[in-house]
């Protein structure tokens, strides 16, 4: 392995490996640049840094009305509430998880979600992520919070985790399984999870009904330099790899009402409209997916 760079994190040398491949060198660097308000000003709120999207009614009592003095600030806050309930989701679907066992989080960003493991379940959480930007900041969230000891981020790509075998009570990718191959993914993930414990995915997934990826899954992967799957290549990559769909939910109606209100804001990227249309006219669905470990 060579190290492209080193990264530091309270002054400490961190080693960064080179990318595995030219596309994850680019996937690098573009998470290493991200700073959107979109993402920023919403982890403000409370300090959890998602990259991810919302689930959930929009409250329209907390909201108030535009014009209403403090509307962007409240609606910031909303947006953000919605994001977390997706995460809360996510680890609801992980099931009982003990407070010595360890998880693992594939594609973590800036270690929202880890958090908020943590602190639902006690345990240890383990990330990844290819940005030493992302892995850097998690790793400073977490030791602001003084839970360094049981969250931590490390830059390395989640096909080839330095974890041994059977280490992981539980896993997951929370919107970051369209920058690889779902074979190798849960390949790996396959070989990290004990026997019988759990992985869960919230994801954007084309639909096989609707015959082929359209014109905006194909600008949701332009705008974000990735590969949606469909729904069908989940579930045949999971058969393959020892791993057995509990639960797939749509989410799909239920994250409408968090991107509505986002193309309301002035923190707008120019992506809602690819979503809206895609979520409407049923070519792109938003799921989740937990499967035990067989
Ligand atoms: C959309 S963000 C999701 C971040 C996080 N799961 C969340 O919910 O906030 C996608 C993440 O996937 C990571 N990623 C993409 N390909 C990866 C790979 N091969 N190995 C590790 N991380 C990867 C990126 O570095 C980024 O952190
Ligand atoms: C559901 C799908 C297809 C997701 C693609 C992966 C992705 C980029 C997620 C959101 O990241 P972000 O929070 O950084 O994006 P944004 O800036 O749009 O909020
Ligand atoms: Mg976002």
């Amino acid at each position: 392995m060579t190290s492209t760079e080193f990264s530091t994190l309270n002054g400490s040398a961190a080693f960064v490996p080179a990318p595995a491949s030219p596309y994850q060198g680019d996937i690098a660097r573009y998470w290493d640049q991200e700073a959107r308000p979109v993402n920023l000003r919403l982890g403000d709120v409370d300090g959890l840094y998602h990259h991810h999207y919302g689930i959930g009614d929009v409250d329209h009592a907390a909201l108030g009305n535009p014009g209403d003095g403090d509307y962007e600030k409240r609606l910031i806050a909303e947006l953000h509430r919605l994001e977390s309930a997706q995460a809360e989701v996510l680890l609801d679907h992980l099931g009982p998880v003990g407070r010595d066992t360890t998880l693992v989080d594939a594609g973590c960003g800036r270690g929202g979600s880890m958090v908020m493991a943590h602190q639902r379940f006690g345990c240890k959480v383990e990330g990844v992520t290819l940005s030493a930007k992302q892995a850097d900041f998690a790793n400073r969230r977490a030791h602001e919070l003084g839970i360094e000891d049981h969250v931590h981020a490390r830059v390395c790509n989640m096909l080839d985790m330095p974890f041994e075998s059977g280490m992981a009570a539980a896993s997951w990718n929370n919107e970051s399984t369209m920058y690889v191959d779902l074979h190798d993914l849960f390949a790996e993930h396959s070989r990290v999870l004990a026997v019988g414990g759990r992985y869960v995915t919230i994801t954007g997934c084309w639909n096989p009904r609707y015959g082929q990826p359209s014109k905006w899954v194909s600008q949701i992967n332009a705008h974000f330099e990735c590969n949606i799957h469909s729904r069908r290549e989940y579930l045949r990559a999971m058969a393959d790899n020892r791993l057995v769909p509990q639960a797939v939910v749509d989410l799909t109606p239920e994250t409408l009402p968090y991107w509505e209100l986002r193309a309301t804001s002035s923190l707008v990227t120019g992506i809602e409209e690819a979503f809206i249309n895609s979520y409407r006219d049923g070519s792109f669905q938003y799921v989740l997916i937990a499967a035990d470990r067989v």
